[in-house]
């Protein structure tokens, strides 16, 4: 029996969310992979679903807005003053997606580089790395390669998903702001991250990117689910097979003739 109360009713995904640019998105899909969308509806989603939990690292320089942008989520909340996170901080989510629930432990990391060595201690294991830097400071797009690199040292690069996050939107004019856009999509091309522009000030696209977040997170899970359950069932057949051909050579030797063993075996 679950000890967890119902899953909060807007924490509910039903459809893929939209990504926020085209040039600079993780996948241009326009719905959930039809195999996951079947596994759900089949409640054969393995471990997600269960006990999955996955992992998200929130990382940037120091005064970007991470804690702001967590914050604004988790709890709607939103404060002005800035108080800097020493070493980490850790906020969890939980969510529905496609009728099963999915976890986020989201990690909020220090940016000041006193608290950067307790921080980077904490980034193994994540599924998904969040980069955030301040739409306008042009020098926090430029660390933003130094702070993936650290984030990959502790992880695989070929499993971990990239959003490169731009913050405090609300701060920047259009002209701006389309300034640095053409800059942060470069680069969110470049290192195959996923991009998105939001303000925790305003709230603008805060929820949207989390939805996203989550449901890329969420899709890749249970495809890693089905391959692994799938690559079993071809174990499962390997491993049949030494009985299998012994069943046939016995069979083979007791027969007088090929064709004859054939017949028996067929
Ligand atoms: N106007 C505006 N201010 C923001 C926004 N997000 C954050 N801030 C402000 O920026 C300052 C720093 O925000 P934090 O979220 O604490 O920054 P941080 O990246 O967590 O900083 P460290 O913990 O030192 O790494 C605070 O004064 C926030 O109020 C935003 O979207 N708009």
């Amino acid at each position: 029996m679950s000890v967890l109360p119902p899953v909060r009713r807007d924490r509910i995904i039903a459809q893929l969310p939209q990504y926020f640019r085209k040039e600079a998105a993780l996948h241009t899909e326009n719905d959930f992979n039809n195999k996951v969308k079947t596994a759900c509806q089949e409640q054969r989603t393995g471990t997600v679903g269960r006990f999955k939990i996955s992992k998200v690292i929130v990382v940037g320089d120091l005064a970007v807005g991470k804690t702001c942008l967590i914050n604004r989520f988790c709890k709607d909340a939103f404060d002005k003053n800035y108080k800097a996170t020493i070493g980490v901080d850790f906020e969890m989510e939980r969510f529905e997606v496609l009728g099963v629930p999915f976890s986020l432990q989201l990690w909020d990391t220090a940016g000041q580089e006193r608290f950067k060595c307790i921080a980077s201690t904490y980034y193994r294991g994540a599924q998904v790395v969040i980069i955030v830097f301040d739409v306008n400071d042009i020098a926090s797009l430029g660390h933003a390669r130094q702070w993936l690199e650290d984030a990959l040292k502790e992880n695989d690069p070929t499993s971990v998903q990239l959003f490169l996050v731009g913050t405090k939107k609300d701060l920047s004019s259009p002209a701006q702001y389309s300034r640095i856009e053409q800059d942060a999509l470069k680069l969110a091309q470049e290192i195959r991250a996923e991009y998105w522009a939001v303000s925790s000030l305003t709230g603008e696209n805060v929820k949207e990117f989390f939805f996203r977040v989550a449901s890329l997170a969420f899709e890749t899970n249970v495809l890693a689910e089905l391959e692994k359950s799938g690559s079993r069932q071809i174990g499962d057949v390997i491993s049949e097979c030494p009985n299998n051909l012994s069943v046939i050579i016995k069979t083979i030797n007791h027969c007088c003739n090929l064709s004859l063993a054939l017949d028996v075996i067929i």
